[in-house]
């Protein structure tokens, strides 16, 4: 239960759908951490009905935006943000990644970095979270238990991996089996409804038949969410196509392991084949788009737009370290640039428009995740997650000048939140809101 009953007075944008925007000039009204009023004039805060409410009168130049999604990030790969991005997926996760995984077998080590990890998203206005933590259950529980202390809404799983690498950072079989259920019950029995577990076989390259049919046992069993990596790299198609000969495809694998449903959100899919994509929509598949990992990795181009006409659910993730930054907002932008350079290749109608990259960082993430009756919009009955966004914040990167574009009430909003979305960063985010509680941090 929320602490406190909260009246916003000012302008309000959300994504209604791809190509929509919903904006407001009036009032949100938020009990027990749920929007239970929204309308186009400002209440009378004056009148009983309000008091004991706190009142936050947002200025000319704010406005309330639903909480960002991140859909796919590697909480304990944050110590390696910005480092060693100099090789190929298979060679960056032999070189780079598994060696840094395998530290949080070390607790303290985990608590500590994941404190920040948390701390960092949720000031960069992530308010869910989908992590994918390490192959340690005790250290993947304490990310879930910093989601918890900081008040962050997440989906943590813990990885899972029974194939050999040279790091030797895999388990056997049976054991990960019966730590991945020891895991998904110590989550549900912090009985916290913001954090749940979500199962996470690394890929396939890490992964073989019975431990992935063992966690879509397990999967089924908990009715609990299931995610991992499908088609990022060329190199790592060809691995997984030659270790599972018996499939013509690499959603084959998967597939035949009873992997890919709704309840199941695939990251990167970047080259995936046309009977792929349909099996992925099919089943009801949703993906997390990484375009800086995708990019920084040298790991394709995703057709996000061919995704979004084949009616794939997209959602954006930063893919951290892969991908060399933690917000959001990064993902927008990227997401609009790798697109304008497929459309600048000649795929036409491929760029992403701002108001789309805005769609799916919010409704759109909302949505891979199955979180969308709870988020992703300002909607009655919806739990309040949201960013006051201050574009003219003082010492941030947008300046106000004497000029500004004349427009009426609604194109004013649509302005600053352009603004936003093109040139701020996280000192633009003046607080941030998890189910109606202030989450934001000074770091
Ligand atoms: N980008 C990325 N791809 C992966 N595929 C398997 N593991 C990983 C990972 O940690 N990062
Ligand atoms: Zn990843």
């Amino acid at each position: 239960m929320s602490e406190q009953n909260l009246v916003f007075l000012g302008s309000f944008a959300s994504a209604k759908s791809l190509k929509e925007l919903t904006v407001n000039f009036g009032s949100i009204i938020v009990e027990d951490g749920k929007i239970t009023k929204i309308t186009n004039q400002l209440v009378d805060v004056q009148s009983d009905r309000y008091s004991g409410y706190k009142i936050v009168r947002l200025t000319d130049d704010q406005v309330l935006i639903p909480g960002f999604v991140d859909c796919h990030t590697h909480a304990p790969q944050f110590p390696n943000l910005g480092l060693g991005l100099d090789r190929p997926l298979l060679e960056w996760l032999e070189k780079y990644t598994f060696p840094l995984e395998k530290r949080y077998s070390d607790v303290e080590f985990a608590a500590k970095v994941y404190d920040v990890v948390v701390k960092r998203l949720l000031n960069n206005g992530t308010t869910t979270a989908c992590y994918f933590g390490s192959l340690h259950l005790e250290g993947t529980l304490e990310l879930a238990k910093s989601a918890i202390k900081h008040g962050q809404r997440a989906l943590v799983g813990k990885v899972s991996m029974n194939l050999k690498n040279d790091a030797g950072y895999y388990n056997d079989t049976k054991k990960e089996l019966a730590e991945v259920e020891r895991f998904v019950e110590a989550v549900l029995e912090y009985k916290n409804d913001l954090v749940q577990p979500i199962l996470t076989p690394r890929f396939a390259v890490s992964c073989d038949d019975e431990l992935m049919s063992g966690l879509a046992d397990i999967s089924d069993k908990y009715e609990c969410r299931i995610q991992s990596h499908i088609s990022e790299n060329h190199s790592e198609i060809e691995y997984v196509l030659k270790i599972n000969p018996d499939c013509e495809s690499y959603a084959h694998v998967y597939d035949k392991n009873r992997i890919l449903n709704n309840r199941c959100i695939m990251a990167h899919a970047i080259h995936l084949t046309d009977n792929e994509l349909q099996t992925m929509v099919h089943k009801g598949v949703a993906i997390a788009h990484c375009p800086a990992s995708n990019t920084r990795l040298c790991s394709g181009l995703c057709p996000v737009r061919k995704y979004l006409d084949s009616h794939l659910v997209v959602g954006l993730g930063t893919d951290v370290s892969g991908g060399d930054s933690a917000t959001i907002l990064d993902a927008m932008r990227r997401t609009m640039d790798v697109s304008a350079h497929l459309e600048m290749k000649g795929n036409k109608g491929f760029a992403i428009s701002w108001i789309e990259a805005f769609y799916l960082a919010t409704l759109g993430g909302a949505k891979a995740l199955k979180l969308d009756h709870k988020i992703g919009s300002f909607e009655v009955g919806k739990e309040f997650d949201a960013l006051l966004i201050d574009p003219y914040a003082v010492d941030g990167p947008i300046d106000k000048h004497a000029y500004s574009v004349s427009g009426n009430a609604e194109e004013h909003v649509i302005n600053l939140l352009q603004k936003f979305i093109y040139v701020g960063d996280d000192r633009n985010i003046a607080q941030v809101y998890v189910k109606g509680e202030k989450a934001k941090y000074l770091l």
